[in-house]
């Protein structure tokens, strides 16, 4: 375990070199995996796991679209492919990665399976945190611990797949074992991870979901809609607006800022550009911040987790889902991105 130093702060840091993977395999040598769920996070974790050489298997509904995908992903039905009842009976680390609603239909069907010794692993502190809405309360015998990546599980994928890793939190919410935090550690490393930082259930979720809700997610678009009103009403062409707003974040500045910092990109960008953004970024911070203490409010008093359970546990969610990225795509905004975009890739 290292200690790093994060702008003045020292955290707790797993890095791969202290826990390789032989010692993540180690740890796990005796352990089925068993992934639940084979959503976003389900194909990223468990594939990157059986490359990794654990022994791992999927459990999911039969005759769903998900079904087929992990039996074309190469798992095999009555081999490393059950239903989800059979999956989390044969597994010993059963990791729950249904959708997080969807967790608490399946919560019975697990918490049967979870006789003494096992592992309940999550990718999000969320059914834990919120159990006065989820009803997921492990038994007292199991550990239960958590990996959750930073990004999406197609991501994880990815990069495992170039030889990279993602960065994932951990924590431990029970330690029936002695062994839960090792445990952590180890599927953490085993599903692709990079570098590992610890936290507790109730911080991942909380960070998490503020987090997409904000900046990562409902913000840019958000943002991106608005700056692309303004233009738009003032005259501006599609293609202009698009550019101003979104091209040019995307494909020159935001990888700037992944680079090496803000005020890297910053000192790429003309006197002009610098001279005006420094004195506009606090106006947007102080504009916005009202906005973000009144999320991390709805987070902190789980109505953001209570109308993720309503509305995800209603019959035909996928559709409406579907139809409301279908709006998103169809707009003026993002279908001028599409044709922005083939413009990029002739140019290439
Ligand atoms: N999407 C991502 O990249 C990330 C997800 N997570 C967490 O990982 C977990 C899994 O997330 P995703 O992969 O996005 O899940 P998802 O929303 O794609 O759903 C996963 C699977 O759950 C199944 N499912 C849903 N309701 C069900 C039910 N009642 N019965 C049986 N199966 C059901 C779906 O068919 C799907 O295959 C969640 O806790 C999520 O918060 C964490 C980090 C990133
Ligand atoms: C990809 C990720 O980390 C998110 C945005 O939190 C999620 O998919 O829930
Ligand atoms: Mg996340
Ligand atoms: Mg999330």
């Amino acid at each position: 375990m290292a200690t790093i130093n994060f702008g003045g702060v020292d955290e707790t840091v797993i890095t791969r070199d202290e826990f390789p993977l032989d010692k993540a395999r180690q740890v796990l040598r005796d352990e089925t995996i068993a992934v639940i769920g084979y959503g976003v996070q389900g194909p990223g974790q468990a594939l990157n796991l059986r490359d990794n050489g654990f022994n791992v298997i999927v459990g999911q509904r039969q005759d769903s679209s998900s079904w087929e995908k992990a039996k074309s992903d190469g798992w095999i039905e009555g081999e490393t492919l059950f239903p989800i009842e059979e999956a989390a009976a044969h597994g010993t680390i059963i990791a729950n990665l249904l959708s997080d609603a969807g967790q608490i239909a399946v919560w019975p069907t697990l918490k049967e399976r979870l006789t003494p010794g096992k592992t309940l692993y999550f990718s999000h502190g969320f059914g834990i945190t919120f159990k006065e809405h989820t009803s997921i309360v492990p038994p007292a015998e199991v550990d239960v611990i958590l990996a959750a990546p930073k990004g999406s599980g197609t991501s994880l994928r990815r990069l495992f797949l170039s030889g990279g890793g993602l960065n994932s939190s951990f924590a431990v919410y029970q330690d029936a074992t002695g062994k839960a935090y090792e445990k952590a550690v180890a599927m953490g490393i085993g599903i692709g991870s990079g570098y590992l930082f610890e936290t507790d259930f109730k911080k991942e979720v909380y960070s998490d979901l503020t987090g997409e809700r904000g900046v990562l997610m409902g913000a840019l678009a958000g943002i991106i809609e608005a700056q692309y009103q303004v233009l738009r009403q003032r005259g501006h062409s599609p293609s202009e607006a698009f550019n101003e707003t979104v091209e040019e974040l995307t494909q020159s500045l935001v990888p700037l800022v992944g680079e090496n910092g803000m005020d890297w990109m910053y000192a790429n960008c003309s006197v002009t550009a610098q001279r005006g953004a420094l004195d506009w970024k606090g106006r947007f911070r102080e504009a916005t911040l009202p906005v973000l203490n009144e999320l991390y409010d709805s987070v902190a008093s789980g109505k953001e987790a209570e109308r993720t359970i309503q509305r995800g546990s209603t019959q035909g969610y996928r559709q409406e889902l579907e139809a409301e990225l279908a709006e998103l795509r169809e707009s003026e905004l993002w279908q001028t991105g599409a044709t922005v975009r083939q413009l990029r890739s002739l140019s290439k």
